[in-house]
Protein backbone atom coordinates (compact mmCIF):
# COMPACT_ATOMS: atom_id res chain seq x y z
CA UNK A 1 0.00 0.00 0.00
CA UNK A 2 1.16 3.59 -0.28
CA UNK A 3 0.99 6.57 1.96
CA UNK A 4 1.26 9.87 0.04
CA UNK A 5 2.08 12.99 2.65
CA UNK A 6 0.75 16.13 2.01
CA UNK A 7 1.16 18.89 5.43
CA UNK A 8 -1.01 19.67 7.80
CA UNK A 9 -1.19 19.34 11.60
CA UNK A 10 -0.37 15.58 11.69
CA UNK A 11 3.24 16.54 10.10
CA UNK A 12 3.42 20.05 12.60
CA UNK A 13 5.86 20.57 14.74
CA UNK A 14 6.70 23.63 16.57
CA UNK A 15 9.73 24.87 14.87
CA UNK A 16 13.11 27.19 17.21
CA UNK A 17 11.29 30.30 15.97
CA UNK A 18 8.10 29.25 17.89
CA UNK A 19 6.12 28.70 14.73
CA UNK A 20 4.10 25.79 14.14
CA UNK A 21 4.51 24.14 10.89
CA UNK A 22 4.09 21.11 8.66
CA UNK A 23 7.44 19.89 9.10
CA UNK A 24 7.50 16.28 9.21
CA UNK A 25 8.07 13.78 6.28
CA UNK A 26 5.98 11.24 5.74
CA UNK A 27 8.80 8.75 6.56
CA UNK A 28 8.58 10.16 9.99
CA UNK A 29 4.79 9.66 9.87
CA UNK A 30 4.96 6.45 9.44
CA UNK A 31 8.11 4.96 10.97
CA UNK A 32 6.46 3.34 13.63
CA UNK A 33 3.69 2.02 11.92
CA UNK A 34 5.99 -0.19 9.37
CA UNK A 35 7.38 -1.81 12.17
CA UNK A 36 4.09 -3.32 12.84
CA UNK A 37 1.58 -3.29 10.04
CA UNK A 38 2.02 -6.19 8.37
CA UNK A 39 1.97 -4.60 5.11
CA UNK A 40 4.85 -3.14 3.04
CA UNK A 41 4.33 0.70 2.53
CA UNK A 42 5.62 2.91 -0.26
CA UNK A 43 5.70 6.52 0.54
CA UNK A 44 5.90 10.01 -0.98
CA UNK A 45 5.66 13.11 0.13
CA UNK A 46 3.42 14.95 -2.09
CA UNK A 47 3.53 18.30 -0.64
CA UNK A 48 4.19 19.59 2.71
CA UNK A 49 1.67 22.82 3.72
CA UNK A 50 -1.18 23.52 6.04
CA UNK A 51 -4.35 22.24 3.93
CA UNK A 52 -5.23 26.23 4.55
CA UNK A 53 -2.83 26.71 1.58
CA UNK A 54 -4.55 24.19 -0.94
CA UNK A 55 -5.54 24.95 -4.59
CA UNK A 56 -6.73 23.14 -7.48
CA UNK A 57 -3.34 22.77 -8.92
CA UNK A 58 -1.79 20.95 -5.47
CA UNK A 59 -5.30 18.62 -5.29
CA UNK A 60 -4.62 17.78 -9.29
CA UNK A 61 -1.12 16.90 -8.51
CA UNK A 62 -2.32 15.07 -5.27
CA UNK A 63 -4.77 12.88 -7.25
CA UNK A 64 -2.14 12.48 -10.50
CA UNK A 65 0.49 10.93 -7.77
CA UNK A 66 -2.46 8.93 -6.68
CA UNK A 67 -3.70 7.29 -9.56
CA UNK A 68 0.16 6.66 -10.46
CA UNK A 69 0.86 4.78 -6.88
CA UNK A 70 -2.98 3.01 -8.42
CA UNK A 71 -1.24 1.88 -11.35
CA UNK A 72 0.51 -0.79 -9.40
CA UNK A 73 -0.99 -4.20 -9.40
CA UNK A 74 0.35 -4.64 -5.80
CA UNK A 75 -0.89 -1.83 -4.27
CA UNK A 76 -3.78 -2.31 -2.14
CA UNK A 77 -5.04 1.07 -1.47
CA UNK A 78 -3.57 4.80 -0.81
CA UNK A 79 -3.73 7.03 2.14
CA UNK A 80 -3.28 10.68 1.78
CA UNK A 81 -2.24 12.58 4.88
CA UNK A 82 -3.56 15.67 5.01
CA UNK A 83 -4.72 18.82 7.29
CA UNK A 84 -8.33 19.01 8.42
CA UNK A 85 -9.17 22.57 7.19
CA UNK A 86 -9.84 21.28 4.04
CA UNK A 87 -9.40 17.89 3.74
CA UNK A 88 -12.56 17.98 2.84
CA UNK A 89 -12.38 19.97 -0.53
CA UNK A 90 -9.21 17.39 -1.50
CA UNK A 91 -11.52 14.00 -0.48
CA UNK A 92 -14.13 15.10 -2.84
CA UNK A 93 -11.98 15.80 -5.86
CA UNK A 94 -10.16 12.97 -5.65
CA UNK A 95 -13.63 11.02 -4.92
CA UNK A 96 -14.21 12.25 -8.74
CA UNK A 97 -10.88 12.02 -10.39
CA UNK A 98 -10.01 8.65 -9.36
CA UNK A 99 -11.64 5.78 -11.46
CA UNK A 100 -10.10 2.95 -9.13
CA UNK A 101 -12.12 0.61 -7.04
CA UNK A 102 -9.44 0.40 -4.55
CA UNK A 103 -9.26 2.21 -1.36
CA UNK A 104 -8.48 5.55 -1.21
CA UNK A 105 -8.14 6.83 2.31
CA UNK A 106 -7.85 10.68 4.02
CA UNK A 107 -6.55 11.08 7.23
CA UNK A 108 -5.16 13.92 9.17
CA UNK A 109 -4.90 14.79 13.02
CA UNK A 110 -6.00 17.90 15.19
CA UNK A 111 -3.09 17.62 17.59
CA UNK A 112 0.69 18.34 16.28
CA UNK A 113 2.85 15.87 16.04
CA UNK A 114 4.96 16.59 18.78
CA UNK A 115 2.34 16.90 21.32
CA UNK A 116 2.21 13.77 23.95
CA UNK A 117 -1.46 12.99 23.13
CA UNK A 118 -1.18 13.12 19.25
CA UNK A 119 -4.41 11.73 17.36
CA UNK A 120 -2.05 11.72 13.89
CA UNK A 121 -0.40 7.72 14.96
CA UNK A 122 -3.69 6.03 15.94
CA UNK A 123 -5.75 8.05 12.75
CA UNK A 124 -2.72 7.00 10.44
CA UNK A 125 -3.19 3.50 11.51
CA UNK A 126 -6.73 3.41 11.37
CA UNK A 127 -6.73 5.46 7.66
CA UNK A 128 -4.14 2.06 6.98
CA UNK A 129 -6.68 -0.69 8.11
CA UNK A 130 -9.49 0.82 6.19
CA UNK A 131 -6.97 1.30 2.59
CA UNK A 132 -6.03 -2.51 3.19
CA UNK A 133 -9.32 -4.08 4.67
CA UNK A 134 -10.99 -5.76 0.98
CA UNK A 135 -14.28 -4.17 2.42
CA UNK A 136 -12.77 -1.08 1.89
CA UNK A 137 -13.63 -1.16 -2.33
CA UNK A 138 -15.83 0.27 -4.22
CA UNK A 139 -17.06 3.23 -1.69
CA UNK A 140 -15.19 6.20 -3.48
CA UNK A 141 -12.60 8.15 -1.34
CA UNK A 142 -13.23 8.01 2.14
CA UNK A 143 -12.40 10.07 5.53
CA UNK A 144 -11.38 7.78 8.68
CA UNK A 145 -10.99 10.11 11.48
CA UNK A 146 -11.71 9.35 15.29
CA UNK A 147 -12.10 5.97 14.37
CA UNK A 148 -15.39 6.58 12.10
CA UNK A 149 -15.72 6.11 8.48
CA UNK A 150 -17.15 8.63 6.28
CA UNK A 151 -17.71 9.35 2.87
CA UNK A 152 -15.58 12.00 1.33
CA UNK A 153 -18.78 13.28 -0.58
CA UNK A 154 -21.43 14.83 2.40
CA UNK A 155 -18.48 15.40 4.67
CA UNK A 156 -17.76 18.34 6.44
CA UNK A 157 -15.52 19.52 9.02
CA UNK A 158 -17.59 20.56 12.14
CA UNK A 159 -15.08 21.47 14.85
CA UNK A 160 -11.97 23.32 14.88
CA UNK A 161 -9.83 21.54 17.71
CA UNK A 162 -11.81 18.58 18.97
CA UNK A 163 -10.38 15.21 17.71
CA UNK A 164 -13.99 14.07 16.25
CA UNK A 165 -13.57 16.94 13.19
CA UNK A 166 -16.20 15.74 10.95
CA UNK A 167 -19.19 14.41 10.32
CA UNK A 168 -21.14 13.53 7.34
CA UNK A 169 -24.66 15.22 7.98
CA UNK A 170 -26.44 13.64 5.61
CA UNK A 171 -24.38 11.24 4.09
CA UNK A 172 -23.81 8.71 7.16
CA UNK A 173 -21.28 6.58 8.62
CA UNK A 174 -19.77 4.09 6.63
CA UNK A 175 -18.41 2.28 9.10
CA UNK A 176 -15.62 2.51 12.22
CA UNK A 177 -12.13 1.16 13.06
CA UNK A 178 -12.00 0.17 16.94
CA UNK A 179 -8.74 -1.66 18.05
CA UNK A 180 -6.73 -2.10 14.30
CA UNK A 181 -10.60 -3.79 13.10
CA UNK A 182 -12.17 -2.52 10.75
CA UNK A 183 -16.17 -2.44 10.45
CA UNK A 184 -17.47 -1.44 6.92
CA UNK A 185 -21.24 -1.01 5.84
CA UNK A 186 -21.59 -3.25 2.68
CA UNK A 187 -23.17 0.03 0.86
CA UNK A 188 -21.16 0.05 -2.28
CA UNK A 189 -21.99 3.38 -5.09
CA UNK A 190 -21.95 4.46 -8.60
CA UNK A 191 -19.93 7.42 -8.83
CA UNK A 192 -19.25 9.85 -12.00
CA UNK A 193 -15.63 9.68 -12.55
CA UNK A 194 -14.06 12.70 -14.18
CA UNK A 195 -10.94 12.35 -16.65
CA UNK A 196 -8.04 14.45 -14.67
CA UNK A 197 -5.84 14.48 -17.80
CA UNK A 198 -8.56 16.66 -19.20
CA UNK A 199 -8.71 18.96 -16.26
CA UNK A 200 -7.40 22.42 -16.56
CA UNK A 201 -6.91 24.28 -13.56
CA UNK A 202 -6.60 27.78 -15.08
CA UNK A 203 -10.43 27.57 -16.62
CA UNK A 204 -11.63 26.11 -13.34
CA UNK A 205 -11.88 29.74 -11.08
CA UNK A 206 -15.14 29.30 -8.61
CA UNK A 207 -15.54 31.68 -6.03
CA UNK A 208 -18.30 31.65 -3.19
CA UNK A 209 -20.24 34.35 -2.74
CA UNK A 210 -22.25 34.53 1.04
CA UNK A 211 -26.51 35.54 0.95
CA UNK A 212 -27.10 37.24 4.11
CA UNK A 213 -29.50 39.77 4.96
CA UNK A 214 -28.81 43.12 3.30
CA UNK A 215 -26.68 41.16 1.39
CA UNK A 216 -25.86 42.66 -2.00
CA UNK A 217 -24.39 41.43 -5.35
CA UNK A 218 -21.19 43.85 -5.45
CA UNK A 219 -19.49 40.62 -4.37
CA UNK A 220 -20.64 38.66 -7.20
CA UNK A 221 -19.77 41.03 -9.88
CA UNK A 222 -16.48 41.24 -8.43
CA UNK A 223 -15.69 37.91 -8.70
CA UNK A 224 -16.94 37.57 -12.47
CA UNK A 225 -14.38 40.54 -13.56
CA UNK A 226 -11.88 38.76 -11.30
CA UNK A 227 -11.52 35.62 -14.40
CA UNK A 228 -14.42 33.24 -12.59
CA UNK A 229 -16.24 30.99 -14.38
CA UNK A 230 -18.69 29.78 -11.85
CA UNK A 231 -19.80 30.90 -8.57
CA UNK A 232 -21.03 29.13 -5.39
CA UNK A 233 -23.92 30.91 -3.79
CA UNK A 234 -24.20 30.79 0.05
CA UNK A 235 -27.47 30.88 0.58
CA UNK A 236 -30.03 31.30 3.20
CA UNK A 237 -32.16 28.46 4.38
CA UNK A 238 -33.26 25.85 1.33
CA UNK A 239 -31.36 28.28 -1.36
CA UNK A 240 -32.80 31.69 -0.81
CA UNK A 241 -31.02 35.59 -1.53
CA UNK A 242 -33.08 38.75 -2.61
CA UNK A 243 -34.37 40.23 -5.98
CA UNK A 244 -31.03 41.97 -6.21
CA UNK A 245 -28.78 38.68 -6.40
CA UNK A 246 -31.23 37.25 -7.99
CA UNK A 247 -31.00 39.25 -10.73
CA UNK A 248 -27.50 39.53 -10.56
CA UNK A 249 -27.37 35.61 -10.96
CA UNK A 250 -29.63 36.09 -14.91
CA UNK A 251 -27.23 38.92 -15.60
CA UNK A 252 -23.90 36.56 -14.76
CA UNK A 253 -25.54 33.71 -16.23
CA UNK A 254 -26.40 35.13 -19.55
CA UNK A 255 -22.98 36.79 -19.49
CA UNK A 256 -21.69 32.69 -19.41
CA UNK A 257 -20.71 32.00 -15.63
CA UNK A 258 -22.26 29.24 -14.29
CA UNK A 259 -23.85 29.64 -10.74
CA UNK A 260 -24.70 26.87 -8.21
CA UNK A 261 -26.87 27.34 -5.38
CA UNK A 262 -25.68 25.61 -2.06
CA UNK A 263 -26.70 27.00 1.45
CA UNK A 264 -25.35 27.82 4.59
CA UNK A 265 -27.48 25.30 6.49
CA UNK A 266 -25.69 21.82 8.00
CA UNK A 267 -28.22 19.49 6.77
CA UNK A 268 -31.04 18.74 4.04
CA UNK A 269 -31.00 19.82 0.05
CA UNK A 270 -31.25 23.06 -1.64
CA UNK A 271 -34.67 23.65 -2.99
CA UNK A 272 -36.42 26.00 -5.03
CA UNK A 273 -39.64 27.35 -3.01
CA UNK A 274 -39.47 30.80 -2.66
CA UNK A 275 -40.27 33.49 -5.15
CA UNK A 276 -39.08 37.37 -3.94
CA UNK A 277 -35.75 36.81 -4.70
CA UNK A 278 -35.57 33.07 -3.01
CA UNK A 279 -34.68 29.48 -4.49
CA UNK A 280 -36.92 29.60 -7.35
CA UNK A 281 -36.43 33.06 -8.49
CA UNK A 282 -32.41 32.10 -8.39
CA UNK A 283 -33.28 28.48 -10.47
CA UNK A 284 -35.46 30.63 -12.62
CA UNK A 285 -32.57 33.32 -12.85
CA UNK A 286 -30.12 29.95 -14.02
CA UNK A 287 -28.83 29.18 -10.71
CA UNK A 288 -28.22 25.14 -10.77
CA UNK A 289 -29.05 23.59 -7.56
CA UNK A 290 -26.11 21.53 -5.69
CA UNK A 291 -28.41 19.05 -4.03
CA UNK A 292 -26.72 18.45 -0.61
CA UNK A 293 -23.26 19.38 -1.27
CA UNK A 294 -22.66 22.57 1.14
CA UNK A 295 -20.73 25.51 -0.68
CA UNK A 296 -16.95 24.03 0.04
CA UNK A 297 -17.67 20.87 -2.00
CA UNK A 298 -20.25 22.30 -4.60
CA UNK A 299 -17.58 24.62 -5.10
CA UNK A 300 -15.35 21.65 -5.73
CA UNK A 301 -18.33 19.80 -8.17
CA UNK A 302 -18.18 23.28 -10.22
CA UNK A 303 -14.61 23.82 -10.25
CA UNK A 304 -13.95 20.20 -11.95
CA UNK A 305 -16.68 20.72 -14.40
CA UNK A 306 -15.18 23.72 -15.53
CA UNK A 307 -11.63 22.27 -15.43
CA UNK A 308 -12.67 19.60 -17.62
CA UNK A 309 -14.87 20.78 -19.83
CA UNK A 310 -14.09 24.37 -22.31
CA UNK A 311 -17.81 24.58 -22.81
CA UNK A 312 -19.92 26.39 -20.34
CA UNK A 313 -23.58 24.43 -21.47
CA UNK A 314 -21.40 20.99 -21.19
CA UNK A 315 -20.54 21.94 -17.40
CA UNK A 316 -24.15 22.95 -16.98
CA UNK A 317 -26.00 19.79 -18.14
CA UNK A 318 -23.45 17.71 -15.78
CA UNK A 319 -23.33 19.11 -12.68
CA UNK A 320 -26.67 18.01 -11.40
CA UNK A 321 -25.52 14.70 -12.10
CA UNK A 322 -22.36 15.40 -9.62
CA UNK A 323 -24.33 16.73 -6.99
CA UNK A 324 -26.80 13.60 -6.33
CA UNK A 325 -25.82 10.70 -4.16
N1 LIG B 1 -5.89 20.05 12.07
C1 LIG B 1 -5.35 20.55 10.96
O1 LIG B 1 -4.78 19.84 10.17
C2 LIG B 1 -5.54 22.02 10.74
C3 LIG B 1 -4.46 22.69 9.95
N2 LIG B 1 -4.67 24.11 10.05
C4 LIG B 1 -4.46 22.28 8.48
O2 LIG B 1 -5.49 22.20 7.88
O3 LIG B 1 -3.41 22.10 7.93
Amino acid sequence: MAVLATGGTIATRRGPDGTVKARAGVDELVADLRARAGVAITVEDVCRVGSYRMNLELMAHVAVRVNEHLEAPATAGVVVTHGTDTLEETAFFLDLFVADDRPVVLTGAQRPADAADSDGPRNLADAVAVATAPAGRGLGAVVVFDGAVLPARGIRKNHTLASTAFTAPDGGLLGWVHQGEVHLSTRRRTRAHLDLTAFDPSRARVDIAACYPGADAVALRAFRAAGARGLVLEATGAGNANPEISDAVAELSAAGLVVALSTRVPEGPVAGIYGDGGGADLVAAGAVPTGRLRPSQARIALAALLGVHADVGAVREALPGLCTD
